[in-house]
């Protein structure tokens, strides 16, 4: 393992000013948010929605970090042949992929799910490095309700993240660590933040028990945040203060960086939370987003699957990769929004 290289495509991933694009969506994923806008999602159409975004020459070139993939779209080549992974190489951006393989319900745990993919990890990491991945993605949920999570849940998912994390390293790849906990329910923040400050504790503890080594991976969590059916629902700077107090108390300054999940944020919450939290500095990590939804919710209703909206659905990519660029750094402002619409 070459822990100088691992360390420098880190930091790349968080550099300021830039984040990562999470276009992974599974099959079932991409299936419901093309539902939404009433695009079959057929294998060419999923593969002419990525082109479009990784063909967004703004978006792309200047906010953006990284991309994670998902397998298909790995292997997937556009009409010329060129393949997609290229394009995004071609942009500046390092091309990543998705490598767990969705979640299994966990023995004598009602209601609780487990991450699975680690057989046959170490052959598979080898074949996406060779087709150009620098970097992987594995995503734990853990879900908030009466009684869980149970420390079952969070030990066993925290343990499958810290296998995935060292496989990732001896291959030669950063391994972004996804311990996400879901904002579904009717919990409140504080709910939140002592769930997710378990979770966080145990994924570090995990992490270094199995050698992962803490220079080269990013962190990928959710933000301290109320529930989507909390009556009180926290202000942006109360979610900024919380979730960067949580961070500090969990994630060492080792780490090169932290990129969150938007996790069924609007687009502009999950963009003036970012900000907020850079008002907050200066903090021990880098800290962007790898947003899925709220980098991708415009830029798709604008393309609603036709050919002639791409560069619609380009410029709507390319406003919302910018405002997360400038929340990177502490400098967006609601008035742009108003500005760009
Ligand atoms: O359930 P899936 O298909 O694995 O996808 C989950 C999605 O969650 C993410 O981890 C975060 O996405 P959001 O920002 O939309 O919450 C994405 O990387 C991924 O596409």
């Amino acid at each position: 393992m070459n822990l100088t290289e691992l360390n420098r495509i880190a930091a790349a991933m968080v550099v300021p000013g830039k984040g990562i694009l999470a276009a992974d969506e599974s099959s079932g994923t991409i299936k419901k948010r093309f539902d939404a806008i009433g695009v079959e999602s057929t294998e060419t159409n999923r593969r002419d929605y990525r082109e479009m975004l990784f063909r967004s020459k703004e978006a792309m070139s200047q906010y953006i970090s990284g991309v994670i993939l998902y397998d298909e779209t790995i292997w997937q080549n556009v009409a010329d042949g060129t393949p997609l992974v290229k394009l995004i190489e071609q942009s500046g951006a390092i091309p990543g992929i998705k490598v767990d393989e969705g979640t299994q319900a966990l023995p004598m745990c009602p209601g609780e799910l487990v991450t699975v993919g680690l057989d046959k990890l170490a052959e598979r990491l080898k074949k996406y490095y060779e087709r150009g991945a620098r970097f992987a993605k594995w995503r734990a949920v853990i879900d908030i309700g009466s009684g869980i999570p149970s420390m079952t849940a969070i030990s066993v998912n925290a343990h499958a993240l810290a296998r995935y994390a060292a496989l990732c390293q001896a291959a030669q790849i950063v391994p972004i660590v996804e311990p996400e906990v879901l904002m579904d329910g009717d919990h409140d923040i504080d709910r939140c933040y002592e769930v997710t400050q378990r979770v966080l504790s145990k994924t570090f503890q995990e992490l270094r028990v199995q050698r992962v080594a803490l220079e080269g991976m990013v962190l990928k969590p959710n933000m301290a945040i109320s529930g989507k059916k909390c009556a009180r629902q926290a202000s942006v700077e109360e979610v900024a203060e919380k979730t960067v107090r949580l961070l500090k108390t969990c994630v060492p300054a080792a780490v090169p960086g932290i990129a969150f999940l938007s996790g069924g944020q609007s687009d502009e919450e999950a963009t003036a939370h970012l900000n907020a939290m850079h008002k907050l500095g200066p903090l021990p990590w880098g800290l962007t987003f790898s947003y899925g939804r709220a980098l991708q919710a415009a830029p798709q209703k604008a393309w609603s699957g036709k050919a002639e909206n791409v560069a619609a659905g380009q410029t709507a990519f390319s406003h919302r990769a910018r405002m997360n660029g400038l929340a990177s750094k502490g400098e967006w402002q609601s008035s742009l929004e108003k500005k760009a619409a």
